[in-house]
């Protein structure tokens, strides 16, 4: 096995990769190192579940599972980049893109009859949205930004927009009926143990299981809930007519990508509350061509336009008569027309709410300006954190990125912990009856009356990963001489049995002088961003969806960006995860490098990560020489970030290219300079020196590229070769890195 495994993964990162990864191997040569490589882009997830269908040279392994059972191994070192978790848009269109490259792949069955169609459902939909993540999650997160990032963010803040109190920006959420205010939750006790099952009991009282073989151990803390569809239709309504009372932009933020059952069911009902009369007038056509709102109001338009010409016509004419009449809505892309309810997953939570507020309560509108909206997250366990961070700017001005605190975050995610690891226990209601949860006993642990349609959901939440997060969480308090707060709501079901939990495990830890807090998230919300007002830092020691929006939303306000983040996942069995920064694949990157062949993507995570992993790697096998390659790119970054050479965002600066020739001349500089390895010095000096001198020929060499459009032959299967060809643009520093 590599000595450390980097993971191949999708769009920006995978493009940054092709450039950077040749560096890393070359550096880690010289120090006797191997990376290897595991394919876990959404092209190779999808080959690799349909071997039969493929030629033998197209056949491809199941590297994600390979990587699922490596991360279970104490000898772990994986550096695991941002990946796509795709929506079905994303799903369809990758497969497209490779049967146009000769791959046989069955189409997504959306409506399957025959068994092999329904197998092929299965296996699509198991590759759909987040995938990848908490399979190789086998351990807590520990997020926070280092401190050369936050010292350098001090001295050249980033732009804030301006809060002004008059700002209309606001949240809204349902508060009752939804998954917060219905959830039940237990502790499984001993007598619970062993395989329970969940199933739908209709009012005629027959059940019919929906998972039967749900394995609980002692310990684990399950919980059940359930959104009422019809209380979410009424809520979409009220606050669409709000909206347009008030003036102001209407934005949906969800989580249709990690969340890949519920949230697409939800931006479906708001496509279709926003479409009422649209989906009304043309029922039976929309029948016909197979609509369905969960895929949002792109794939509707596509499936319109292979209507006869004046049909089409007809709908498109009544289409944007909806949306002119309609609030404005909140815009991915104003110029192309693309709203937020065109695909699920161009609007996440964890990345566009902190963008909003980044930018002083502002997103774009259709006519291409800026302009106060109105946040709507149906669901309200979590949108009051939103709503705390918003009311705190509009009183007293955007945060000051000069000034600020920090919010390091420990998260609870090991074993697909929460909301996260629910998609398998998520159904919408078939009709009108009783969903339960019914333990290897027969006694039932929870159960809700449900309506037809409505989305009812059970998590788990198993005892080990709870016991290792509250160490993490002292043991990061400890380390960092920064109070923690427990994000938990004691009158929340899911938060109430994990307080007892961390009351009960907090005693096996030595917490004397720490200052550790319980709070309610909402609460936790305001005291830790009053704090970093003042300057001060708080760890925010929270579940898994926490985890996932507090570590882009304070990132972002602090550093601009959660590209910037070390983000470390101890792994249970002594391994390393680490994962480069805490954003996601940045479509958006992508198109700017087809457009201008100008990448932005900032590589800081992965310089970080790589920085972690050698300093593991170091730890665990008392490899002296990678512990010298982690402290000379340490150093490295620290120069990075202070000679300004990470990329600019518009053509005419030096890109993510240009900042990884920097990268490599300062980390062959500060090899050179060290004197714990009298080798590996020998072994950069000339190194240095080269590309030192030809420094200038690189940059213009690099940069003389941008400006017209790139091919790199695909988007989720581009070939290796063209990839290479554009990312590579310099001869002269791969002479040198070669
Ligand atoms: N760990 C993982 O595997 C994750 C995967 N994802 C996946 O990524 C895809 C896109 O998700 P989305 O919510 O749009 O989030 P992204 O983080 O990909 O994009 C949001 C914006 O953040 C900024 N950004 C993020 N990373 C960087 C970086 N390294 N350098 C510079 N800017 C950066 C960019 O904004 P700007 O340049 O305008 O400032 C970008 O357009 C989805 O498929 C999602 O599921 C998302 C999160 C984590
Ligand atoms: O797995 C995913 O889909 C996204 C993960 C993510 O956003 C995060 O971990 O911060
Ligand atoms: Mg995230």
């Amino acid at each position: 096995m590599a000595d450390i495994i980097y993971t191949k993964v999708d769009e920006a990162p995978e493009l940054a990769s092709a450039s950077f990864l040749p560096i890393i191997r070359s550096f880690a040569k010289a120090a006797g190192l191997s990376i290897g490589t595991k394919d876990i882009s959404l092209a190779a997830r999808i080959l690799a579940h349909f071997p039969e269908y493929l030629t033998d040279d197209q056949k491809q392994p199941d590297d994600l599972a390979e990587l699922g059972e490596m991360v279970k191994k104490p000898d772990a070192n994986v550096i695991k980049l941002p990946n796509i978790s795709a929506s079905q848009p994303q799903l369809n269109a990758a497969i497209k893109e490779l049967q146009g490259q000769g791959y046989k792949l069955p189409d997504y069955p959306s409506d399957p009859q025959t068994d092999e169609e329904k197998s092929v459902k299965a296996r699509y939909d198991a590759i759909k949205g987040s995938a990848v993540n908490p399979v190789l999650r086998e351990g807590n997160s520990d997020r926070r930004a280092p401190k050369a990032v936050k010292e350098y963010a001090k001295k050249n803040p980033h732009r804030m927009g301006e809060w002004l109190p008059s700002s209309k920006t606001h949240v809204a959420t349902m508060g009752e009926s939804d998954f917060r205010s219905n959830e039940k939750s237990v502790t499984v006790a001993a007598a619970s143990a062993g395989t329970a099952r969940i199933e739908f009991v209709g009012k005629d009282g027959a059940a019919t299981v929906l998972k039967g073989d749900w394995p609980l151990e002692e310990g684990d803390v399950i919980d059940g809930t359930y959104l009422s569809v019809r209380a979410l239709a009424d809520f979409l309504e009220e606050q669409i007519a709000e909206t347009k009372e008030q003036g102001i932009l209407f934005s949906l933020h969800m989580k249709a990508t990690m969340m890949k059952v519920s949230d697409p069911i939800i931006f479906g009902h708001c496509v279709k509350v926003f479409l009422k009369d649209v989906f009304a007038k043309h029922a039976a056509t929309f029948a016909e061509l197979g609509v369905n709102p969960d895929l949002g109001i792109g794939d509707l338009e596509a499936k319109v336009a292979t209507l006869p010409a004046d049909k089409a016509a007809e709908i498109q004419a009544d289409l944007k008569a909806a949306l002119d009449n309609g609030p404005a809505m909140y815009m991915v892309n104003s110029d192309k027309g693309i709203t937020n309810l065109h695909v699920s997953s161009d609007v996440i939570i964890d990345a566009s709410m902190p963008a909003v507020i980044r930018a002083g309560g502002k997103g774009w509108g259709p006519d291409g300006k800026e302009a106060d909206t109105k946040c709507v997250i149906p669901d309200s366990s979590y949108a009051g954190v939103y709503a705390a961070v918003i009311d705190f700017c509009r009183e007293n001005g955007a945060l000051d990125p000069a000034k600020m605190g920090t919010v390091p975050n420990v998260g609870l995610m090991a074993q697909k912990a929460e909301e996260y690891g629910s998609h398998p226990q998520t159904f919408k209601a078939p009709a009108d009856g009783t969903i339960r949860i019914v333990d290897a006993a027969g006694t039932t642990l929870i159960e809700h009356e449900v309506e037809e349609g409505d989305i009812w959901r059970a998590c788990r939440t198993k005892d080990a990963p709870i016991r290792d997060w509250v160490k993490l969480g002292v043991s990061r308090c400890r380390l960092s001489g920064m109070p923690g707060v427990f994000w938990l709501d004691a009158t929340r079901g899911h938060d109430a049995e994990l307080i007892k939990k961390v009351n009960a495990y907090l005693p096996e830890h030595d917490t004397s002088g720490l200052d550790l807090k319980i709070m309610a998230p909402t609460e936790a919300a305001k005291y830790t961003t009053e704090r970093i007002a003042r300057g001060e830092d708080t760890i925010s020691i929270t579940g898994n969806v926490l985890r996932d929006y507090l570590t882009d939303l304070y990132p972002i306000l602090e550093v601009g960006t959660s590209a910037k983040m070390l983000s470390i996942v101890p792994l249970m069995n002594g391994g390393g995860l680490f994962e480069t920064g805490a954003g996601g694949s940045a479509p958006k990157h992508v198109q700017q490098l087809q457009e201008e062949n100008y990448l932005r993507w900032d590589s800081l995570g992965e310089f970080c990560a790589l920085g972690a992993s050698l300093e593991h790697l170091a730890n665990v096998t008392g490899n002296t020489k990678a512990q010298v390659l982690a402290d000379a790119l340490d150093i490295a970054i620290g120069k990075l970030l202070d000679n300004d050479k990470s990329p600019a965002r518009k053509v005419g600066g030096l890109d993510n290219r240009g900042s990884h020739f920097y990268i490599a001349l300062y980390w062959a500089e500060a090899l050179a300079a060290q004197d714990q390895d009298a080798e590996l010095k020998a072994r950069f000096a000339p190194v240095a020196e080269a590309l030192a001198s030809n420094e200038t020929a690189i940059v213009a060499e690099l940069n003389g590229v941008q400006g017209s459009p790139a091919d790199t032959g695909g988007y989720y299967h581009a070939p290796q070769a063209k990839v290479d060809a554009v990312m590579r643009p310099s001869a002269t520093l791969n002479g040198i890195i070669g």
